[in-house]
Parts: C-alpha cells; sequence; structure tokens
C-alpha cells in the first residue's frame, strides 16, 4: 500500500489538475470512439412497475449540496454492484461533481465496466466524460503487506527476542499477555479491505484531492463487505495493542538508553489507527454516508439482502435504498421472457412484504440486451436507474 500511495501521489500528485484539464481536451474526441449504445427493447416497452413512481431513485437528494458525500454499493456477487457503482459515478461527473470511484473489490471490474484500463492502483482519469471523473482499483493485498509489516516490526517476535538476549525477560513476558504474534500472524478475513479504504481516506484528505465532492465505493460480495463493516473495531483494539507495546518500549529505551528508539513505524500506525476510527464513525453518519443494496429480483438473491440490511442495521450503517438490478421488460412477445418477468414481479412483490426491505426506497434498473460496458452504457444505465 506504501508503493500504492508513494505511486499515487508520485504520479498523480502535481499532476492532477493537469490530468483534468487534459482529459477534458481529450473528451470530445474520446466520445467519437466511443461504441453507441442503442439496446433495441428498452426503448419501446415499459419495463417498471404498474406504479408511476416506482423507479424513482431520489436522485436529486444524492446530487444536491457540495459537502463530500460517500456512497458504498454492495450485494451478492453478480447483481450489478459494479455497473450501478460506475453509472452512479459518471452520473454524479455529470452533474457537476469532481467524482472518484474507487473498487474494493479484490477482484476489480471498473476497469471492464468503463471498458478502460484503470488498473495499477493509481487514480486514472475516466475518458469520455464532460467532468473530472476518477477511478482508484486499489489493492487491498499490498495495503496488508504494509500493515503485517509495520506491526511486524513492532510485534512480540523481533522485539521479544531481543528483549530477552537483553536480561529483558520480565519486560518480554508482559508483553507475551497482548498476544502480539497470534493478532498480527493471523488478521481476521476483510482486514486487507478496511485498511486499503483507510489508506485511500488519508489520501483523499490531502490538499489536492480535497476537490472531489462524491466518492462512490464498489465493494466486495456480500460476506466480505459484512466482515469489513465490522473490522474498524477489531483494528481499533488490535492497533491499540501496538501503541501498547511500543509506549512499553519505548520507556525501557529510555531507561536504558536516555532515548527512545527511533521508529517511524508507530507514526504510521498512529495515522492507520486514527484513520480506522475515522472510517468507522464516517460509516455510521447519514449526512455523509450511504450504503445502498444491489439485487436481482430473484427470491434468493432478495433473501440474501434483507440478511444484508438486518446486519448493517445492527452494524448502525445507514442505508435509504435497494437497487432492484435486471428487471425484464413488461411486455414481449417471448414466452419464457414473460414467465421470467411475471417470476421476478413475485419476487419483487416480496419485497414490499419483508419487514427489513419493506422501509427501503425501491429503485428499479432494467435488464438491457446488451453488456453494460463503457461510457455511453453506463450513461444510459444512469438514466434510467438514477432518476
Ligand atoms: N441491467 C443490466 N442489464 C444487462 N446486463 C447487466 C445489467 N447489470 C449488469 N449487467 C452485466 O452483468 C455482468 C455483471 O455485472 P457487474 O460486474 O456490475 O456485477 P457485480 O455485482 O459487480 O459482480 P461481482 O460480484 O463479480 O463484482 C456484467 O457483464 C454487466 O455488464
Amino acid at each position: 500500500m506504501a508503493a500504492l500511495l508513494g505511486h499515487i501521489l508520485k504520479t498523480q500528485k502535481h499532476s492532477f489538475l493537469l490530468n483534468i484539464t487534459r482529459s477534458l481536451d481529450t473528451i470530445s474526441s474520446s466520445s467519437l470512439h466511443q461504441t453507441p449504445f442503442t439496446p433495441t427493447t428498452l426503448s419501446r416497452v415499459k419495463w417498471l412497475g404498474s406504479s408511476g413512481t416506482e423507479g424513482v431513485c431520489g436522485f436529486d437528494e444524492m446530487v444536491g449540496g457540495k459537502q463530500r458525500k460517500y456512497y458504498m454499493l454492495g450485494g451478492k456477487g453478480g447483481v450489478g454492484k459494479t455497473s450501478c457503482a460506475a453509472s452512479l459515478a459518471v452520473k454524479f461527473a455529470d452533474h457537476g461533481h469532481p467524482t472518484m470511484v474507487v473498487s474494493t473489490d479484490p477482484a476489480h471490474s471498473l476497469s471492464d465496466s468503463f471498458a478502460q484500463d484503470l488498473t495499477g492502483g493509481r487514480l486514472v482519469p475516466v475518458e469520455g466524460l464532460n467532468s473530472p471523473l476518477y477511478a482508484l482499483e486499489i489493492n487491498p493485498e499490498k495495503s496488508m503487506e504494509e500493515f503485517s509489516t509495520a506491526t511486524k516490526k513492532l510485534g512480540s517476535g523481533g522485539v521479544k527476542n531481543l528483549m530477552q538476549s537483553m536480561g529483558l525477560g520480565m519486560v518480554a513476558d508482559q508483553l507475551g499477555d497482548l498476544k502480539l504474534e497470534e493478532l498480527m500472524h493471523t488478521p481476521p478475513p476483510g482486514a486487507d479491505e478496511i485498511i486499503a479504504i483507510s489508506k485511500v481516506m488519508q489520501f483523499l484528505e490531502s490538499q489536492e484531492y480535497n476537490m472531489f465532492s462524491r466518492i462512490v465505493f464498489d465493494t466486495a460480495p456480500t460476506g466480505h463487505t459484512l466482515r469489513l463493516l465490522s473490522l474498524p473495531d477489531f483494528l481499533d483494539g488490535s492497533i491499540g495493542k501496538v501503541m501498547k507495546l511500543k509506549a512499553k518500549l519505548g520507556s525501557v529505551m529510555k531507561s536504558l538508553f536516555g532515548k527512545e528508539e527511533p521508529r517511524n513505524d508507530a507514526s504510521e500506525l498512529d495515522k492507520l489507527k486514527a484513520s480506522v476510527v475515522k472510517i468507522r464513525d464516517l460509516f455510521h453518519d447519514p449526512d455523509t454516508t450511504e450504503f445502498i443494496i444491489v439485487t436481482i429480483p430473484t427470491v434468493m438473491a432478495i433473501s440474501e439482502s434483507s440478511r444484508l440490511h438486518s446486519s448493517l442495521k445492527k452494524e448502525g450503517v445507514p442505508v435509504k435504498r435497494l437497487i432492484v438490478n435486471q428487471v425484464l421488460p413488461a411486455t414481449s412477445d417471448c414466452k419464457f421472457c414473460s414467465m421470467k418477468r411475471k417470476d421476478q414481479m413475485r419476487a419483487i412483490e416480496s419485497i414490499h412484504n419483508d419487514s427489513e426491505l419493506a422501509g427501503l426506497r425501491l429503485c428499479q434498473a432494467p435488464l438491457v440486451d446488451m453488456e453494460i460496458r463503457g461510457v455511453p452504457a453506463l450513461k444510459f444505465m444512469g438514466d434510467t436507474l438514477w432518476r
């Protein structure tokens, strides 16, 4: 992650505004090369439910105000999280918000969705828009490596051995109580993702990047995301232990050698701890953050969404909207499609009877007859979904 941040800052810091200008310069020509997106069925048929208000997602409320807002999109694998997140980011940018779309899913698909190479763990301008939209695919594994390296340096292993060899066995024994070895070698699942996010937060706070007013997160599938949300407390505790160790060591070093052992790792961990705490607060602040659940109209996917909402509620994460993606058109000559549509409608009906989901604002996106890839396709999706 250090490498990632270093790279981002090195390559983007000074040329950021220049890049925006450049990307704006190239827009007209790059737009010309985008494949036109013209799904055949949906422009003609009514695909939404019978009520005219169904599918209105409250985009006006989402787009209003210049204050920075974070949107996290999550749900079961393959339901269309990336497509929905990318289309939201495009729509925000089109409405004048300098926007960043971040993928924290270890199996990134932003590049596929935008049909542009956004890989490399650095901020990349998305082409084909009239306003600044940047994408970042962060590599959670690298973030975890950085955390492990920093904690291992301070952890019980090396330091404890060193202390024992110096005849400081008693202090070393006390360190054993902290169970640092165990803690550092078995990080909980999802730790990588939260650390990656915390690094993005650190970097978003820098002056160069405070112009971004909308940040859209494309998260990993449900289970991973849930573990992620409960992690800040865990990490807060574990980083706290490391800091405690550092304090103990510092005072021993001082009494022995008259000066504390200089280590930058501790201040790195301090920063990490502060940003993990910040993320926890951010996840719970309805004024700045919203988690949007994405699902498809099947009983299984809707049941999972219901469980997801229940867990998010328990965690105190603000959720207002539920996207039902891939809804079939209302009229069709295809018998299979009509049967499938009836099945979908029954599944959607079950949302209204689900105590967890009934209170959420229901947004619908049609199943289109072309893969959603590239800015024109994402604009199309955004115009039907984010209304
Ligand atoms: N409404 C839609 N109509 C047609 N195709 C769609 C629609 N939504 C998504 N797709 C297609 O479905 C596939 C999966 O979509 P996407 O990558 O957005 O899902 P995901 O939930 O992010 O997947 P994963 O869990 O694997 O990250 C892609 O090929 C995308 O183009």
